[in-house]
């Protein structure tokens, strides 16, 4: 799979004028499996959503290579993610195959097999007619890692994948994640578990507003880059000057 890299270039981006990230160069390369890790209220999601142009970001630029909005599949906090729509189990996956039926294109039969086939490497077959408000957490993110093997996107976006999911529903999702990776898709997870970012990811940005380090995981999560980031996040007070930038993000 031919990839470009996704960089970033002194990107800050930030809310009534108080950055949430700052300065923030670096570049996730082609293929890469990366973690975004550090402190809460870090900038972790902020990055994630400037990455797939959901905020302006106030100054610099993220260079995406002219990967456009297809090649993206994102999945947000569960926090952000509605619920409540009559959707079944088989409906949100085939959303996953949007840009395969169209906007008002029916489902054929090769899509309606492939969406089997996710539900099954998810471990939900026979789920297919289940309301999704009905699921356990760990199910729905089952169903969400359906939709995104539907999807075939060629880079992976994840906020916070495993937040209240147990421990073989995590197993799971970090085997499809590996499958990801080997495909030789780019991947890029939130996550909080710095022992499960040092055994399942190769590359780490750790961010504290700031990128403390970005590159291969051993060193980006040294002892002293985790100290650093952990004394900037002291230092985070809400009635600092603010930021002079040029615009605020805007979703
Ligand atoms: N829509 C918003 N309006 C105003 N401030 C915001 C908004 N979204 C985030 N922030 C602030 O920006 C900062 C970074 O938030 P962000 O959610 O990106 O951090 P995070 O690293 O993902 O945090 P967590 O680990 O707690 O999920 C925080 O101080 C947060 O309060």
């Amino acid at each position: 799979m031919s990839l470009p890299a996704i960089r970033f270039d002194d990107v800050t981006v930030a809310y009534n004028r108080h950055p949430a990230i700052h300065h923030v160069s670096g570049a996730f390369a082609p293929g890469s499996l990366t973690a975004v890790a550090g402190p809460n209220g870090a900038g972790k999601s902020t990055l994630l959503k400037t990455l797939m142009g959901e905020l302006s970001q106030a100054e610099g630029h993220v260079d995406r290579g002219g990967l456009r909005g297809r090649d993206f599949g994102y999945l947000p906090q569960a926090a952000d993610i509605d619920r409540h729509f009559p959707l079944t189990v088989a409906d949100t996956v085939l959303l996953g195959g949007w840009h395969r039926t169209g906007a008002f294109g029916g489902v054929g039969r090769d899509l309606a097999g492939t969406a089997r086939r996710a539900l099954s490497a998810v471990g939900l077959e026979g789920f297919e007619h289940r309301h999704i408000g009905a699921l356990s957490a760990g199910q729905f993110q089952r169903v969400l890692f359906a939709r995104l093997l539907l999807q075939d996107a060629r880079v992976i976006v994840l906020d916070e994948p495993f937040t209240a999911i147990d421990e073989r529903t995590t197993g799971d999702l970090l085997r499809l994640i590996r499958r990801w990776h080997g495909e030789g898709r780019t991947v890029i997870a939130v996550l909080h578990d710095f022992d499960q970012v040092r055994a399942h990811f190769p590359s780490a940005l750790l961010l504290a507003r700031e990128a403390i380090a970005w590159g291969d995981t051993e060193t980006a999560l040294s002892p002293e880059n985790l100290l650093r980031a952990r004394a900037m996040a002291e230092k985070w007070d809400d009635d600092a000057a603010p930021c002079v930038v040029a615009r605020e993000a805007a979703a």
